[in-house]
């Protein structure tokens, strides 16, 4: 394979990484004219928004590149962490994230061959998975188990045990996913140093890690799926789309924790870009005004400075591209029994005006009485 191939397989790799850690592992593959397999991992809880776009944007890249591309639902650790997902509904989870990221590969126009999904429970029971995770607790301390997991895992006083495992078997899917490299957002970091350290303790081999940058969601913070109006649902109607961008933080002038300018620079533009041309389009009809076109964010930016591109015109093309991208997958589900009675089953509605916490008893570990805060009793009550 010809250099240039491999340095353009990489840029591609690696174009809006915020860190790459082992690069060179990516490299060697690369100049030996081989496929690096990479895995993304997502614990199926609360129902995935537009922030994920992000990861989907840089594993179309991945796959655009000729990586093999694994992701991993991963179920068990849905429960681990604190019970976000209840045991009984994490099959059904898993299925609606399939029908969610599937969709969303198909509106971005990438081919899904190279794709594979994995459920983390069909390999996480096994009797060698297990015998390394005891493995792994007898040589791992208590405290590093806990600084791995710190960014990731919820943090509660009297914290269930599961928070401890968790890290322990996220180090251990990168050996029985068989990758070279693992994905994730820069909250995994600390978890990605541990695999780094942990994984030659038992004889297997380092890993490469590539780690996207923390975008701002739409009110300029982490996108989070407990903040009702922080996130856009993949499902949301165009009106409700449009809504919500309307309330987005867009501070003029300010191009630093603007979540709008970020979504165009982390999924609209690559977007465009996989499907052909790397251009975002401004209409300025109704000041009749040529519209403006960019190729960059650094362009977007400037004018953003200068106010030439102002909030009102930014959330207007925003919310035109995004509806775009979303039409299809809202038509598919519209489309789709199976899938509609999936998102019923594994997101049952809020039994009506009954607030009902869920009861996991008062001894139950991460939610002694005297530490339930505002946030948690929010989630509770989302999840009954
Ligand atoms: N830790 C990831 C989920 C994950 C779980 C298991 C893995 O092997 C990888 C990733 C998250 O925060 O969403």
């Amino acid at each position: 394979m010809a250099a240039a191939d491999a340095s353009e397989k990489l840029a591609l790799i690696s174009e809006n990484l915020t860190e790459i850690l082992n690069p060179e592992i990516i490299e060697k593959i690369l100049a030996e004219g081989r496929h690096p397999k990479i895995y993304w991992g997502t614990a199926t809880t609360g129902r995935p928004h537009c922030g994920y776009f992000v990861p989907a944007i840089k594993i179309a890249q991945y796959l655009a590149a000729g990586c093999h591309v694994t992701i991993l639902l991963a179920d068990i650790h849905g429960f681990l962490d604190n019970l976000k997902a209840p045991i009984e509904l994490v099959e059904l989870r898993v299925e609606y994230y399939r029908y969610v990221i599937t969709a969303i590969f198909k509106a971005v126009g990438v081919s899904t061959e190279k794709l594979k999904f994995v459920q983390g429970s069909s390999y996480q029971k096994s009797p060698e998975y297990i015998m390394d995770v005891y493995k792994l607790s007898s040589v791992i301390s208590e405290h590093d188990a806990k600084r791995a997991g710190a960014e990731v895992v919820k943090q509660t006083d009297n914290a269930p045990l599961s928070g401890l495992l968790y890290p322990i078997l996220q180090v251990l899917d990168e050996q029985y996913l068989d990758v070279d490299a693992q994905f994730g957002g820069l909250d995994q970091r600390k978890l990605f140093i541990a695999a780094k350290e942990w994984l030659p303790k038992l004889g297997y081999k380092e890993r490469a890690h590539l780690m996207n940058p923390m975008v701002p969601g739409l009110k300029g913070a982490k996108m989070s799926s407990s903040d009702e109006d922080s996130k856009i649902d993949l499902l949301d109607s165009p009106d409700v789309v449009s809504k919500k961008i309307r309330k987005a933080v867009a501070t003029p002038k300010v191009v630093e924790e603007n979540g709008v300018l970020a979504f165009v620079e982390y999924v609209l533009l690559p977007a465009a870009a996989l499907k052909g041309e790397r251009k975002f389009v401004v209409e300025r009809e109704r000041d009749g005004l040529e519209p403006l076109v960019y190729s960059t964010i650094q362009q977007m930016h400037e004018d953003y400075r200068n106010d030439v591109l102002s909030p009102q015109l930014l959330k207007a093309a925003v919310t035109k591209s995004l509806n775009e991208l979303l039409a299809p997958i809202n038509a598919e589900f519209a489309a789709s029994k199976e899938w509609q009675e999936i998102a019923l089953k594994a997101y049952p509605p809020p039994a009506k005006k009954e607030k009902k916490v869920k009861d996991k008893g008062t001894r139950h570990p991460g939610k002694a009485a005297e530490t339930i805060n505002v946030k948690d009793l929010k989630e509770a009550v989302s999840e009954v």
